[in-house]
């Protein structure tokens, strides 16, 4: 298939983009390089540097079956301060993807959805249909996307899926998350065993949990690109479907800290801070329906392991780097 990857020279973009083009598909990324690397691109991909808000000259020129939309903005915290980039980038940028899909013709879509759209959860796990009450403007940006989607299956006969993920991590073709605004929690934990930082702030351990840390549910990036790649096909035109990725096991951040220091064998000194501002005590996926109908099956629900991977291309990184 000819697909367009929006985003592809970010972590999970780039990912996506290799197994795809292992699969024999032929791909197109486009990336404003706002936060994504062009050196992530995977050698096979074309690529093409320009913002999602101006995509439309390059969907009349690669011409895709499908397209792969991973490109967005995803600071929650700077979510709440910029309000206006994430409404630009996320809402108006997407919206100017579709048009111009629209333009040639192309109708079938993946896109990059949260569990941010959910909000401060009523059950765990997870389920789809449970209310979205989204706590920040990244959440309401993505929420506002997925209702986008909706209404273009519905006017325009698009066959599109959302996939909310979860946490995402691990790494998969040399390709792991490298976010120069790093947020996320084994990224940091492992630049700490790296001796890159010198602790990590815990965000509360007064939480309703059994050791008082949040607890998510991290999904390995290689079984979100199986699932990518399921669901490129799956729905018929006319469909929005709606999923969440997650491995459907929560860790503590006690836990995944933990994890780390077994993994990389280095001390990881904790300090302990004040709650995260929007932090719910925990998210955990129920994700029976894309089981149930896309046979989707992760595969790397081993916390050690995902860890692993991920210290193993940070470190084969840091090497290239020296
Ligand atoms: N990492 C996670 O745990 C997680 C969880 C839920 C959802 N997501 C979503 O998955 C997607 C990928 O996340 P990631 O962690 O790989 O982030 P990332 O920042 O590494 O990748 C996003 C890519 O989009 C590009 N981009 C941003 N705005 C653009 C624009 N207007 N035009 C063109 N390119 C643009 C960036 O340069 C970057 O390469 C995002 O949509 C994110 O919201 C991620
Ligand atoms: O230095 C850190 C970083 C994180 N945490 C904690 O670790 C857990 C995981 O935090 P991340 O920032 O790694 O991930 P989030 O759960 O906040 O975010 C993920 O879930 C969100 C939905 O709520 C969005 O989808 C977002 O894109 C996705 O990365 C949270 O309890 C957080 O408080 C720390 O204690 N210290």
């Amino acid at each position: 298939m000819r697909v367009l990857v929006a985003g592809g020279a970010g972590y999970i973009g780039s990912v996506v983009t290799a197994v795809l083009l292992e699969g024999g598909h032929e791909v197109t990324v486009l990336d404003d390089l706002s936060t994504g690397h062009a050196d992530a691109v995977p050698d096979g991909a074309r690529f093409v540097q320009a913002r999602l808000q101006e995509s439309a000259p390059v969907l009349a020129d690669v011409r895709p079956e499908a397209v792969l939309h991973f490109a967005a903005k995803s600071l929650v915290g700077e979510s709440q301060v910029k309000p206006e980039i994430y409404w630009e980038h996320n809402v108006g940028g997407s919206l100017a993807l579709l048009e111009a899909m629209r333009a040639v013709d192309c109708r079938r879509i993946v896109f990059s959805s949260t569990a941010a759209t959910y909000g401060e959860p009523e059950q765990v796990p997870i389920r789809e249909d449970a209310s979205t009450r989204p706590t920040n403007t990244y959440g309401a940006t993505k929420l506002a996307v997925d209702a986008m989607l909706t209404s273009y299956a519905a006017a325009y006969d698009f066959a599109a899926v959302s996939l909310r993920y979860f946490n995402v991590a691990g790494a998969a073709h040399g390709l792991g998350e490298r976010h120069t605004t790093e947020t996320h929690l084994i990224p940091i934990a492992l630049q700490v065993a790296a001796g890159r930082r010198e602790s990590i702030t815990v965000y509360g351990e007064d939480y309703p949990t059994p050791d008082g840390t949040c607890i998510r549910d991290y999904i390995h990036v290689s079984d979100l690109a199986d699932a990518h790649l399921l669901a490129l096909t799956a729905p018929e035109p006319g469909e929005h479907r709606v999923y969440n990725l997650g491995n459907g096991t929560g860790f503590s951040v006690q836990q995944v800290v933990d994890a780390v220091r077994e993994v990389t064998g280095h001390p990881v000194p904790v300090e302990v801070g004040p709650r995260r501002a929007g932090d719910p005590a925990q998210l955990v996926a129920a994700s029976d329906r894309i089981r149930a109908d896309l046979g989707w099956t992760p595969r790397h629900t081993d916390l050690a392991g995902i860890v692993r991977d991920a210290w193993e291309v940070a470190q084969q990184r840091a090497a290239a780097q020296a």
